[in-house]
């Protein structure tokens, strides 16, 4: 694996069940994503964006090919705490006040971050939780339960623990899929924010075509019936992107690139493998 690439994964299958009831949710998936790089994944319901972000979290294993987290394997560096994940619900620990489920982490952690602190020579201090969770305006939540917060302010929480952490690699699933649109945006921009001040490499799966230009610099492409990769699409748009770059033409050329993509994908006729 070159010593500029994250995640490589090779001839990856996934199959959930068996006999006449195997469904093959991934088929014969290659991807290499650069160390740093902000990826985005997308695809209609159904063709395997989860299954591919849980085969790098190691949550899965491929029944074929391989998966390489920064030149090891998954579960190396998932047990290396080098993996950070933030899941489409927050999953917030419930009676721990906002600041104690994001320090909990670190406490529980200790072992293995003293060990990156020890060994890395690209050794970081660990972050000032309370001044992430004012960069992300949750100066007043600080001491709240969960329960007292909107499901935007939730999942602002579940992004700082999980940037907390420090990970070299956040996958992100669907995070702000159940956010209003203005939400949403909001915190498109503050993660970003987040990410400037990292050299961590991310992957995002979403739904949401401006959403994925908004925030990556490549978009990996989907189809069903297998879960396929169809295109790799780099988007080379200047950063920071605040929000009036989005009326530009280039912006308007990314997002219809990939619906075009996404229209062939719906359309795609189903391979032999999706039996
Ligand atoms: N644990 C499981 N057992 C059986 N089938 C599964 C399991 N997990 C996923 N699948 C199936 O594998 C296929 C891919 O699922 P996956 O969740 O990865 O798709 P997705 O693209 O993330 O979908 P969505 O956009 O709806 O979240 C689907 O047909 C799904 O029903």
């Amino acid at each position: 694996m070159a010593a500029n690439t994250a995640i490589r994964i090779a001839e990856a299958r996934k199959v959930y069940g068996s006999g006449s009831s195997a469904m093959v949710a991934l088929h014969d998936v290659d991807l290499e994503i650069p160390t740093g790089r902000f990826v985005s994944i997308i695809g209609p319901s159904g063709c395997g964006k989860s299954t591919l972000l849980r085969l790098i979290a190691d949550l899965e294993t491929p029944d074929a090919g391989s998966v390489e987290v920064l030149g090891g394997s998954a579960a190396d560096a998932c047990d290396g705490k080098h993996v950070g994940f933030v899941p489409q619900s927050p999953a917030l620990l419930p009676w721990l006040n906002v600041l104690h489920n994001v320090t909990l982490p670190h406490k529980v952690n200790r072992g293995a971050s003293r060990k990156r602190r020890a060994g890395a020579a690209d050794a970081r201090p660990m972050p000032d939780m309370e001044q992430l969770l004012r960069a992300v305006g949750l100066d007043d939540a600080m001491h709240k339960l969960p329960s007292e917060l909107s499901g935007g302010m939730q999942q602002r929480v579940a992004i700082v623990r999980a940037m907390g952490l420090q990970p070299d690699v956040l996958l992100m699933d669907e995070p702000f899929s159940a956010l209003d649109e203005f939400t949403r945006e909001a915190l498109q921009e503050q993660l970003l924010d987040l990410w400037d001040d990292t050299t961590a490499t991310v992957v995002f799966v979403t739904h949401s075509v401006s959403e994925a230009v908004r925030l990556s610099d490549q978009v990996v492409v989907m189809a069903p019936r297998p879960g396929r990769i169809i295109d790799v699409i780099d988007v080379d748009l200047p950063r920071p992107r605040r929000w009036d770059r989005f009326t530009s033409d280039a912006f308007h050329h990314y997002e219809n690139l990939i619906r075009e993509c996404l229209q062939s994908a719906w359309h795609s006729p189903d391979l032999p493998s999706a039996a």
